[in-house]
C-alpha cells in the first residue's frame, strides 16, 4: 500500500486550487482527472468583484480578489508563468439611467474601490452610452494556467489520469485499491452526482455556453468588453464571447438556441462580420444561496467534499480551498454561509 496524505477527485478550479494548498503544505497526494473538458476549462477566467446587472458587490470580495493574487504568484514560483491578465471589465451602459446608478453605487463605500468613475469610450465597439471600468478586474488565462498545472502534477507524480471509482472505495480504513489515505477531498463539480458519499448535497446544473469568434475587426486587447456576456481576445487569434446561463436544456450536446443567443448579443455591440468557429458549453454547480458548498461526511470523518463554486469558480475555488485546508488540517470552523451544515 502506497501512504498517503489526500486524496483529490476532479481537476476544476475547486480540484487544483486544493491541490496547491497541499503543495504549499508539503503534503502528499494524488489528484484524478478523468480527461473530461471541466466548466472550469470552459470558463471565461473572469475575475470580477462586481455583480454587473445590478452593480454591486459580494461577501467578501476584496479578500477574495487579495488572496487569488497572492495564491497565483506561489503558483508562479513551480510553474515558472504569471496566468493573470490585467485587462479590467468595461461594462457597456444600455442608457443614461445606468450612468446615474453606476456614478451613485461608486459613492459605496463598499464599491467605490471596484466602480470606476471616469467612464471610457471604446473604440470598434458600438458604446453610445460609454463603458464603467471595474477596477481590480482581471482575467485568469485559462487554458495555460490548466495546462501548467497538469504538467507540474504529471511531472510530479501526483495525477492519476483515470475516473475515481467509487466502488472501489474503503472509507473506515482509509483505502482505495492500493492506496492507504488520511483524507479524500471530492471536487467533482456536477459530477458529484454519481457520487455516493455526497450525491445528496444541494448543487444545481446550470449549462453555459460561450463561442469562439474571428471577428473581421480588431478589438482593443487591453479590455475586456462586457453587455450581454464577455468579450476579449484568446491567444490564438480568435475571441471569446459568453457565457450563457441555463437552468432548462440540460442536454449534454450543443443547444442551438444557446449559440443563437450568443450570436445575437455579440452582434449588438460588434457592427462587423464575424464568424463563429467554436462552441463549447460546461455545466456550472450553482446553489440557492450562491455560496460554495463545504463539509465533512456524516459517517465518514476522512471524507470532505468541495463543490457549489456557481458562477465565480475562480474566487470561491481559491479562496475556500484554504478554508477547507484549515478546517481538515488545524480544525478551524467553517464559516457557516459555506458549511454544507447550513442545508442540515
Ligand atoms: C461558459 C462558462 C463560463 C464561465 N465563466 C466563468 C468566469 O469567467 N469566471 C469564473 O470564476 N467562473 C466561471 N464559470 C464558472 C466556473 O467554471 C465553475 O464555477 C467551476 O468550473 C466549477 O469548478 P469545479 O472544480 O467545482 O467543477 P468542474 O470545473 O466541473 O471540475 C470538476 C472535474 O471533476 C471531474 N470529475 C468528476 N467526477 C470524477 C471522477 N469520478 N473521477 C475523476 N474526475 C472526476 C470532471 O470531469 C471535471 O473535470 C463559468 C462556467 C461556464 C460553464
Amino acid at each position: 500500500m502506497k501512504q498517503i496524505d489526500y486524496i483529490i477527485v476532479g481537476d476544476g478550479y475547486a480540484g487544483m486550487f486544493f491541490a496547491h494548498q497541499l503543495i504549499r503544505n508539503n503534503k502528499s497526494f494524488v489528484l484524478f482527472s478523468e480527461g473530461r473538458k471541466s466548466a472550469s476549462q470552459v470558463s471565461a477566467g473572469i475575475i470580477n468583484p462586481v455583480v454587473l446587472k445590478k452593480f454591486t458587490t459580494f461577501w467578501k470580495a476584496q479578500e477574495q480578489i487579495d488572496f487569488l493574487k497572492k495564491t497565483l504568484t506561489e503558483i508562479k514560483s513551480y510553474t515558472g508563468k504569471n496566468y493573470l491578465i490585467d485587462s479590467p471589465i468595461h461594462r457597456i451602459f444600455h442608457d443614461e439611467n445606468e450612468q446615474k446608478l453606476w456614478l451613485k453605487k461608486s459613492e459605496n463605500d463598499e464599491l467605490s474601490g471596484f466602480l470606476d468613475k471616469k467612464f471610457d469610450h471604446l473604440e470598434v465597439v458600438k458604446n453610445n452610452f460609454l463603458t464603467g471600468k471595474v477596477n481590480q478586474s482581471a482575467r485568469l488565462q485559462v487554458s495555460g494556467f490548466f495546462v501548467d498545472l497538469f504538467d507540474f502534477l504529471e511531472k510530479n507524480a501526483f495525477l492519476i489520469k483515470e475516473k475515481f471509482d467509487y466502488t472501489k472505495l474503503d472509507a473506515s480504513s482509509g483505502t482505495y485499491k492500493d492506496l492507504q489515505f488520511k483524507n479524500a477531498v471530492f471536487c467533482e463539480g456536477m459530477g458529484v452526482t454519481e457520487n455516493p458519499f455526497f450525491s445528496d448535497i444541494a448543487v444545481n446544473p446550470n449549462k453555459g455556453h460561450h463561442i469562439k469568434v474571428k471577428l473581421s475587426h480588431a478589438i482593443p486587447e487591453d479590455v475586456t468588453i462586457k453587455k450581454k456576456h464577455f468579450l476579449f481576445p484568446t491567444d490564438n487569434g480568435l475571441y471569446f464571447y459568453g457565457g450563457t446561463y441555463d437552468r432548462e436544456q440540460l442536454h449534454h450536446h450543443v443547444d442551438e438556441s444557446a449559440v443563437t443567443q450568443l450570436v445575437n448579443g455579440l452582434s449588438e455591440i460588434y457592427p462587423h462580420d464575424f464568424e463563429v468557429e467554436e462552441v463549447n458549453f460546461g455545466f456550472r454547480p450553482t446553489v440557492k444561496d450562491r455560496r460554495p458548498i463545504i463539509g465533512r461526511h456524516a459517517s465518514f470523518k476522512n471524507l470532505y467534499v468541495f463543490n457549489g463554486l456557481g458562477a465565480r469558480g475562480i474566487l470561491n475555488g481559491c479562496y475556500f480551498s484554504k478554508s477547507l485546508y484549515q478546517f481538515i488540517e488545524e480544525d478551524i470552523p467553517l464559516h457557516e454561509e459555506v458549511s454544507a451544515e447550513r442545508f442540515k
